[in-house]
Order: structure tokens, then C-alpha cells, then sequence
């Protein structure tokens, strides 16, 4: 392949893609993928995957949306020290962390300065640095460059130039498009996807905060341990005291306001923002569940397994991804396998009886959906809807794409950790 004469970027090896559409590798598709490969005994291949990653973190000083060059500007959730982690996980391979522990710094590092930290402060008055999602890009997406031209028609061109910005952010953050990033949510020409600072993102760098600190142990270097220890545990302080709702037991997207803010005390030039908690239902409300951020044995963990299970997410086949209908794919009613993974892993986890149950419950669900959208159209799929057992997912500014990598990585993955009933049918119950 000629770099000059293709979009692609030039990897390694072995690419394993999403499909369909999706042709190329992606930043936070891999982690499934890896699951999936994982439970094949296809470890080999998984390191593989990581390397390509690592690599392009070497290139870039953090991992891009995926192995494209108009993917340049911007990232994709931060799930590398994951992947690191289930891979060491099977192999107890040191190498391995030790070729990683650099690059997860200089990806730490990338999250964690402006613009993608803002610096806020709690009702005490005290401050705290969360991460906010951030393209570096200000125009149409070249993947998408019509559609994006179209939703900013008649916008003069530094309104333009900003929504630009937020829909290439919203990219970012995987959840593209969303009424989540929606200052009305139901409008694209709204989207303020840089102004919040979201629930998910701040769970998955309090993970690799705790990976960091947990591979630098293994490899000795104490000077790392104790820097990221204490990193985690001002996120964890931070997440709790700037998202945490304890009246709707979970967590909240923070809006920040462009107008409002002052200065750090610390420093005289850093902005404080103020912010709001927008207290809308989302999946990734629950996303902090799964990523630790509540010690083992706390009681509030109850009250989250409880939010979840009165949230109006948990149905017929899987967990919905909001409770809005806005045509957009990362809303209701579509159901995506990374959230309904995290989700089950989260409740499985939560060391509450009730919320071990609902795991396997929506396990079940979301196995027999997959599997009879599969009889019915004869692929895995990118989506599904979670309202009703079998049927499949749309919305959003592109056809449903098959294939397809996290879907399979975690069906494979929720079969490997429950199997199936014997005595239970496999197809819907209306479909027998
Ligand atoms: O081409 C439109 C957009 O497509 C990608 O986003 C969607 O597919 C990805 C691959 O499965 C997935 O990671 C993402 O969560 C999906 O929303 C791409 O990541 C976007 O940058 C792109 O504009």
C-alpha cells in the first residue's frame, strides 16, 4: 500500500476491523474485539492489536479514532490500558507492560492537559480536574463531509466553525451522535459536546489511573505507583463530588458554562469553569460502576444496582442507551454491545445479589437478540434495539453495519462467563 496514495494508516499487524463500513481499526472497538479473541485463545493476535495501538500512541502521542488519517485530529474512549490488562490477565507477560508503561503515560499526559482537563470546583470550594472530550479540528469530517455541511447550513462561519468542532468531538467520545451532547436534545445544529464533562470518560481514566499504578507495581517502579495512586484517587474524589447524584443514586454528565468562571487560586491564568449537572438518563451513567470508582463494599453501590434497575434502560433485549427517540444511533431505543457489556460487568461486580441477577437476566436477553437477529439476517450487527427480542438497530447518519467486532467480542465473552441453560430455548419467546 502507498501512505501517499491512501487514507489509511500503515500498521504492523494483524488489523483486526469493526466491519462493513468500517474497514479500518478503532480505538475503543479493540477492547471488545480483544475480549472476543481472548475467549478464541487467540492471544497472539490480541497482543498484535495492542502493538498497532502502541504504535500509533508512539506516532501520535495518544491513540487516534482509528487508523485513518482524517481520524488524526481526535482520539476515541481511552481503553488501552484495559486491553493491556486482559491480555497480562491471561499471559503474565512483563514485557509486555514494560513496552506499554511509557506509552501510557504519554496518553495519561494527553487526557489529562488542556484542553481536555478543565479544572472546577465543588459546593466547598474546593477544586478538582476532570477530562472533557476534544477534537482538534474545526470543519466538516472528511468521512461525512456532506452531512456536516448540511447541519450547519446558514450558520455564519465562526458558528459553523464551532459546530464543527462539537460534532468532530462527539466523535470523540464514540457516542456520534447523541442527545446527550444536544443543548436541546433533539437537535444536531445544538450539539456542545466540548462543554461537558462526561461521566464515562472520567470513569475510564479513573481505570487506567488504577492500571497504571497497578503495572508499574508489578514492574517495581515505585515513583509511578504512588504519582498515578494518588491520580486515581483525586478522580475518584472528583467524580464523586462533581457527578455524583446520591438522591438518583448514579452519576451525572457536568455541563460547563462558557460564561461563568473564574481563575485558579493556585495559579492565576488556569480558567475555573462553573458547571450544572444535567440529570438526564444515559447508559454511561452507570459507566462508573463497572470502571471501580466505588470501593468494593460500599453502600452505595446498592443504590446504583437500584437506579439502574428503576432507570427505564433495562429492557426486553438489553439495555437502551437514553431514554430519548431522536433518530440518532446513540440513542433510544438502540442498544450497543460496549454498553450493554460494561453494564453487566458493572452489576456482576457490584457484590449485590440483586444486581448479579439482573446481570445474567440482561446476558440472556442480550444473547437471545443477537442470536435471533443473526437467524433473521444471517450477521452480527452493529447495533441492536433493545425494545424487543431479535430486532435490530438504525438511526444516525449512516445504514446499520454488519460484521461486527464488539458484538461478537462480547457475545463470545458473556457465553464464556455464563454459557447457556440447557433447558432454555435460544430463540425469542414469541419467535418459538
Ligand atoms: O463515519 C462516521 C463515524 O463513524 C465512526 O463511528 C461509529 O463507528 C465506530 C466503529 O464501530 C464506533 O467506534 C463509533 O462509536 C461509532 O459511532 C467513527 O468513529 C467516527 O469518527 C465517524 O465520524
Amino acid at each position: 500500500m502507498n501512505p501517499n496514495k491512501n487514507t489509511l494508516l500503515p500498521l504492523n499487524n494483524t488489523v483486526l476491523v469493526p466491519g462493513a463500513r468500517f474497514r479500518e481499526v478503532y480505538y475503543w472497538d479493540s477492547y471488545w474485539v480483544i475480549k472476543g479473541l481472548l475467549v478464541s485463545g487467540m492471544t497472539d493476535t490480541a497482543k498484535g492489536v495492542i502493538e498497532n495501538l502502541m504504535e500509533l500512541a508512539e506516532r501520535y502521542g495518544f491513540v487516534p479514532n482509528g487508523a485513518r488519517i482524517y481520524y488524526e485530529n481526535r482520539s476515541q474512549p481511552p481503553l488501552l490500558s484495559m486491553m493491556i490488562r486482559a491480555v497480562y490477565e491471561k499471559t503474565h507477560d512483563k514485557a509486555l507492560l514494560k513496552r506499554a508503561l511509557p506509552i501510557l503515560l504519554r496518553e495519561h499526559a494527553f487526557w489529562t492537559s488542556e484542553p481536555h482537563e478543565v479544572r472546577v470546583r465543588d459546593k466547598n470550594g474546593d477544586e478538582h480536574r476532570l477530562s472533557r472530550f476534544w477534537a482538534h479540528w474545526n470543519s466538516p469530517r472528511p468521512e461525512s463531509f456532506t452531512i456536516d455541511t448540511h447541519v450547519a447550513r446558514g450558520m455564519n462561519k465562526s458558528r459553523a466553525a464551532q459546530l464543527y468542532h462539537d460534532i468532530a468531538t462527539a466523535a470523540e467520545s464514540g457516542w456520534d451522535f447523541s442527545s446527550r451532547w444536544m443543548e436541546d436534545q433533539q437537535n444536531l445544529r445544538t450539539l456542545r459536546t466540548s462543554m461537558i464533562i462526561p461521566v464515562d470518560l472520567n470513569a475510564f481514566l479513573f481505570q487506567m489511573e488504577k492500571n497504571v499504578e497497578y503495572f508499574a507495581s508489578i514492574l517495581g517502579n515505585q515513583t509511578i505507583q504512588t504519582q498515578f495512586a494518588s491520580a486515581a484517587s483525586d478522580r475518584q474524589r472528583a467524580i464523586q463530588r462533581i457527578l455524583w447524584s446520591r438522591k438518583r443514586g448514579q452519576w451525572f454528565d457536568a455541563w460547563l458554562s462558557p460564561n461563568g468562571c473564574s481563575f485558579s487560586e493556585n495559579d492565576n491564568k488556569t480558567i475555573v469553569y462553573e458547571w450544572k449537572q444535567k440529570r438526564l438518563t444515559y447508559a454511561s451513567n452507570f459507566v462508573p460502576l463497572w470502571a471501580g470508582v466505588l470501593p468494593k463494599g460500599d453502600p452505595r453501590r446498592a443504590l446504583v444496582v437500584e437506579a439502574l434497575n428503576k432507570s427505564g434502560l433495562v429492557l426486553p433485549a438489553g439495555i437502551a442507551t437514553s431514554l430519548r427517540n431522536t433518530g440518532q444511533q446513540w440513542d433510544f431505543p438502540n442498544a450497543w454491545a460496549p454498553l450493554v457489556d460494561m453494564v453487566i460487568e458493572g452489576l456482576d461486580a457490584s457484590g449485590i445479589p440483586r444486581g448479579k441477577m439482573m446481570a445474567k437476566a440482561i446476558s440472556q436477553s442480550w444473547i437471545r437478540s443477537n442470536y435471533e437477529a443473526y437467524h433473521q439476517v444471517g450477521k452480527m450487527l452493529e447495533k441492536y434495539d433493545a425494545t424487543s427480542c431479535g430486532k435490530i438497530g438504525g438511526g444516525g447518519e449512516y445504514n446499520l453495519q454488519t460484521g461486527f467486532g464488539w458484538s461478537n467480542g462480547v457475545v463470545l465473552s458473556l457465553l464464556q462467563k455464563y454459557g447457556w441453560p440447557a433447558d432454555k430455548p435460544l430463540f425469542c419467546p414469541d419467535a418459538l
